[in-house]
């Protein structure tokens, strides 16, 4: 991988009580790289995600931003280290439109007055619009979101999150609830703006054809030990991933749909 070192997770651990979520886990992320967490439910991918992103402190391990040592900071100073990021569950302002729901994302960048809606209805109307066009939205920008389609409101919710310009972007199953050709589609659209932008992407996912298209490497957790990482080939046929997750006594292959439980 040839981009810039964006994200550099070392050593992180994270316990509640007697569990523990996650263990001594080490990775990085560089610029333009799909890298995909996977592993079975309860393996400590949210925990991970929400320690990078500020909203958990871990109890050991450190995580460098752009360089940057997060420890201490809030999610909101973690966001203006240029990190951003979309849920398992797509959230928009149903009573706007399209349009509107970007242009709320670039206000928050505003101070004073002119951060209120009412003042500043027409702010940002260029740049919520290159948002869409790069989403490939341009085209439903006045739609009210109420009237959308799930698989349109996931798209704008990536727009949403591209909107505020991060270098660092965590998707926590993008693809969840979405139609099978969606998912891939998402993941495709993510992957192309991935590479144009020089953003580092880190997502889970239990779609394992979205994984296997579209990570260029991998990381499998399981019970918060990293037990694989690599390319998606080389962790397809890891026998330790194949028993704990994808299934032992089978390799995955494109057609063959493995969601597990
Ligand atoms: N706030 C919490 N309090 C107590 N235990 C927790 C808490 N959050 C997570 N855990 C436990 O930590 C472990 C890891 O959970 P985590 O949600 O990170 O896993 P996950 O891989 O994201 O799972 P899923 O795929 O189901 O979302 C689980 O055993 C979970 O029950």
């Amino acid at each position: 991988m040839t981009g810039a070192l964006l994200l550099e997770v070392e050593h992180l651990s994270k316990s509640y009580g007697g569990v523990h979520a996650v263990v001594d886990v080490c990775f990085s992320l560089h610029a333009g790289e799909m890298l995909a967490l996977i592993g079975p439910n309860g393996a400590g991918k949210s925990t991970c995600f929400n320690m990078v992103n500020g909203q958990i402190p871990a109890d050991t391990g450190r995580i460098r931003i752009g360089g940057r040592d997060t420890k201490g900071l809030s999610p909101r100073q973690v966001f203006r280290l240029g990190v951003g990021r979309t849920f398992q569950i797509a959230e928009v302002f149903s009573s706007m439109t399209v349009r509107e729901n970007v242009q709320a994302v670039l206000m928050t960048g505003d101070t004073g007055l002119a951060g209120l809606w009412g003042a500043a209805g027409k702010r940002h109307v260029a740049a919520a619009d290159a948002v869409l066009e790069l989403i490939g939205m341009a085209d439903m920008a006045e739609r009210p979101c109420a009237d959308m389609a799930y698989g349109d409101v996931k798209k704008l919710e990536l727009g949403i999150a591209l909107a505020a310009g991060p270098k660092l972007l965590l998707m926590d199953e993008p693809a969840a609830g979405m139609a099978p050709l969606e998912r891939v589609a998402l993941m495709a659209l993510t992957a192309r703006i991935a590479k144009e932008r020089g953003i580092g992407v880190l997502f889970t996912e239990h779609d394992m054809d979205v994984v296997f298209s579209h990570a260029d490497r991998m990381m499998v957790l399981d019970r918060g030990r990293l037990i694989a990482e690599g390319s998606p080939e080389s962790v397809r046929r890891d026998p330790k991933v194949r028993a704990v997750y994808l299934g032992d006594g089978r390799v995955y292959d494109s057609g063959e749909r493995t969601v597990p439980a």
